[in-house]
């Protein structure tokens, strides 16, 4: 055995386990065209399905008329409203605690909304009968701002009229959903009233959507002669799917099969339910046979879950040195026509409330108000957990604001305010428990790294040159300090319709040494086959490459919430280290009794239990499974398999520190990112490379949202970026190089000390991006203005600000 040659350190680089940069083993599949997605699977006799969607925002539907599209040759069926209503089905609850309509049930409150489904022989006779749907509507006021909203005598949920008591308590007006309030309010008012400096501002974080490359989309198979529901669809959380399905449809829930087959990019979109599932599931069920449903572009970015739309009112107080000692925030939340939030329940503003970001400040008050609106349901974290890039972007908005009103160094600012890393594990005004952190260490290399002292003295003389007529250019350095919450968790706080927020992962070990472990998360992309296969090396000293990872098939995986919220590493993470040590405890007692000494007597080393002392005598990892198969110990029952269900103690708290550096040319707008720094700490690194991947693209997903991707929509309630033509995705062309970095702090109650970090470099990236145009405009006097900064919007500021001349 050459294994015996080796050294401890050859041994675990041959294990390719934590640390590693070992390739993406997805990735042979995907760049050879041969991922298998939901459009992909192809039935016997499978029937497709498209939506009747409302032109108008707002209107009364008085009749669906269906003639003309069934007399279309291939057209099977056209279901309404009034068809789903006597199984229970016209309306569905959301992950908020409200309901939501599947199809138009007497009005429609958002341009897009499903009014009727046709099911027809292929798609394109779905899409031409859907056409032929005569539905008469009559319009009806629209309201499109949330102010007005709550002023105004319209009611958009009739359903809801007269009721005073909603989800998450009281409604103060009929277009009212929910007041959510955390901290002192009067003590934190008080801190207000007698602070030396006070800065106060609305800060808006435009409403956009996470527009993933594949869009939406589910198959449904109902087998009349098992009774089996297969429903194969693009679902972050196929298992909570499962559960849901069953409890609306009143199918079994063993009869149900829920699979998520490869995803090509979640981001948050696709964990709510939609109409289409349950329209796809109940045409099978009526039609006997397969039914696909899978959006287009247009139906996505107008009708599934969009992200943000958070009006942010904010006061900041600190003394005359810049101590900050309180933070009052007043959100109000647009919801669209229906609250289809994706938070855990007891959370309708997820955890907004981590907004004195990474900040000691003693006193602190939010509240948010939820409202109705004439727009697309949702609210959906893209790309952070649970409206956590909100609350980062209103704290460091409010921190630049605050430097300005205090004419200080922003850095500096910040210096002094951080927590300590002696305070933690920290306990925030706001009610969280932060569970480690450095701040001070990762803002002065990320500092150092950029030469801000430079940055700075450059900057001063780009004024200077501005104002005698030398430039067109300013220059902006977007500065940024995040702390991220990911990894719900603890059931005791957060659940969904529920269902307690654990995770899970089973490991069969096979007599040959090799493994497959199933987990109740779902990959959409970030490498979960690579990742988690490498936990399970390094804890049980299998090589990552003999290690198969399956995910999102509800008869196989293990029940677990899903992938989102960054919560995969966390939650899932840690049950898969927690297996594998299972695993490793009987391997132990198997390794001694082969070594014919006592359980304690033998000592874990890289791949092998060795004897104490010996440690020429010992078992490999692949031996001792061999054995698990057919010389067990007497009495001990044969096999080496575990499965660990992993509810976490707390959150994670990963943090980082970002800098942009933008040039901004005054008469046209246009920007360029010159330089793009970003410091991550996650804690404990399992892939480097996928970490820095991942921050790529967060940070790439971060610069659309900052400077031009939205939802927007006109007075009338239409989408006006509804397109790929107006809904900014950056290309490689608009993307610019990135530096990336990292400081370890790790998790002190994870089992291998990992946070999560997909998020991250969207919580970061925003504010950063965000921070560079204010800063390259603050030496002449912007104080703040909305994003997105597109070139429009930055050319308005210049000359607003009387920079044209
Ligand atoms: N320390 C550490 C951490 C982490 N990691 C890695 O990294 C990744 C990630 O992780 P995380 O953070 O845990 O997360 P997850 O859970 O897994 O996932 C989720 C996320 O993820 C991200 N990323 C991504 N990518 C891709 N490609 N795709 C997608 O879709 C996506 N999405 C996004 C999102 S949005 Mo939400 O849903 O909004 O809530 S949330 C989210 C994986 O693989 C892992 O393993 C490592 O390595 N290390
Ligand atoms: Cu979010």
């Amino acid at each position: 055995m050459n294994d015996q040659t080796l050294t401890a350190e050859e041994r675990a680089a041959n294990l390719k386990g934590m640390g590693c940069a070992r390739k993406r083993v997805e990735d042979v599949r995907f760049t050879q065209g041969k991922g298998n997605y939901v459009d992909d699977i192809k039935m016997d006799g499978m029937l497709f399905g498209d939506f009747v969607r409302s032109p108008y925002a707002h209107a009364r539907v008085k009749s669906v008329n269906k003639e003309a599209a069934l007399a279309l040759p291939g057209v099977i069926a056209v279901l309404t409203a009034e068809d789903l209503a006597p199984l229970g089905l016209h309306w569905m609850p959301t992950l908020a605690g409200d309901k939501q309509m599947v199809l138009a049930d007497g009005k429609v409150l958002f341009q897009g909304q499903e009014v009727a489904f046709v099911v027809a022989e292929d798609r394109y006779i779905a899409a031409d009968a859907a056409e032929l749907v005569d539905v008469d509507y009559e319009e009806l006021p629209v309201i499109t701002d949330p102010f007005e909203s709550l002023k105004s005598d319209v009611v958009l949920r009739e359903d809801l009229e007269g009721q005073t008591e909603g989800a998450h308590g009281p409604r103060k007006h009929h277009n009212h959903i929910f007041t959510w309030e955390q901290g002192d309010k009067d003590a934190t008012e008080a801190v207000l009233a007698e602070a030396d400096v006070v800065a106060e501002e609305m800060v808006y974080y435009h409403r956009t959507h996470p527009c993933p490359l594949e869009t939406c989309g589910s198959v449904a198979s109902m087998d009349k002669v098992t009774g089996k529901l297969t429903l194969y669809g693009t679902f972050q959380a196929p298992h909570a799917i499962r559960t849901v399905v069953s409890l609306i449809s009143g199918i079994a829930e063993h009869n149900i099969r829920v699979i998520s087959p490869d995803i090509g990019g979640g981001f948050g979109n696709k964990v709510g339910a939609y109409a289409g599932y349950v329209c796809s599931v109940v045409a099978s069920i009526v039609t006997g046979k397969p039914v696909k449903w899978v959006e287009d572009r247009m139906e996505n970015l107008m009708s599934t879950a969009f992200a943000r739309d958070y009006w942010m009112q904010g006061k900041i107080a600190a003394t005359k040195e810049g101590k900050i000692t309180g933070l009052w925030c007043h959100t109000t939340a647009d919801h669209g026509g229906f609250d289809a939030c994706a938070d855990p329940t007891k959370f309708p503003a997820g955890f907004m409330n981590i907004c004195t970001g990474s900040y000691d400040i003693p006193m602190a008050y939010l509240a948010v108000d939820g409202v109705y609106t004439n727009k697309a349901p949702g609210g959906v974290a893209y790309r952070c957990s649970f409206r956590v890039t909100e609350a980062a972007y209103f704290i460091e908005r409010m921190i630049e604001v605050l430097a300005i009103k205090l004419n200080m160094d922003a850095a500096e600012l910040r210096r002094i305010n951080f927590i300590k890393a002696d305070q933690f594990p920290y306990q925030s005004a706001l009610g969280w428990e932060y569970d480690s952190g450095d701040y001070h260490t990762a803002w002065e290399k990320a500092l150092k790294a950029v030469d801000y002292d430079s940055l700075r003295a450059e900057q001063a003389q780009r004024v200077e040159d501005f104002k005698a007529g030398k430039t067109r250019k300013v220059l902006g350095i977007g500065l940024t300090h995040f702390t991220e919450i990911v990894g719900a968790g603890p059931v005791k706080n957060c659940d969904i319709l529920g269902l307690g927020m654990f995770d899970s992962c089973e490991i069969r070990i096979h007599p040959t040494g090799s493994a497959i472990a199933r987990l109740g998360t779902i990959s959409q992309g970030q490498g979960h086959a690579t990742t988690f296969a490498q936990i399970i090396a390094s804890e049980i000293g299998l090589p990552a490459d003999d290690i198969t990872l399956e995910e999102g098939d509800t008869d196989t995986a293990p029940y677990g919430l899903g992938t989102y919220g960054s919560r995969s590493t966390p939650v899932a993470g840690a049950a898969t280290a927690m297996a594998a040590r299972k695993i490793r405890a009987k391997a132990q007692m198997i390794a001694a009794y082969l070594l014919e000494v006592h359980d304690n007597d033998v000592e874990w080393d890289v791949d092998r239990f060795a004897v104490k002392g010996a440690p020429e005598r010992f078992k490999t990892m692949k031996e001792i499974a061999f054995a698990a198969y057919n010389q067990a110990i007497p009495g001990l029952e044969p096999g080496l398999e575990a499965v660990s269900y992993y509810d976490p103690p707390n959150m994670t708290y990963p943090f980082g520190a970002y800098i942009c550096v933008m040039e901004i040319d005054v008469d046209t707008g246009e920007w360029e990112v010159r330089q793009f720094y970003a410091l991550d700490d996650c804690g404990t690194r399992i892939n480097p490379m996928i970490i820095e991947g991942q921050v790529h693209g967060g940070v790439t997903e971060a610069l659309a949202i900052a400077m031009g991707q939205e939802i927007a929509y006109d007075e009338m309630g239409n989408i006006k970026t509804g397109t790929l033509m107006d809904f900014f995705i950056p290309t490689a062309w608009e993307t610019p190089n990135y530096t990336t970095d990292h400081t370890v702090t790790p998790s002190p109650h994870h089992p291998i000390g990992a946070k999560g970090v997909g998020e991250s470099p969207n919580v970061g990236g925003v504010p950063a991006f965000s921070n560079a145009v204010h800063d390259a405009f603050r030496p002449f006097g912007l104080v703040q203005s909305h994003m997105p900064h597109d070139h429009w919007r930055i050319w308005k500021i210049a000359n607003n600000l009387g920079m044209h001349g």
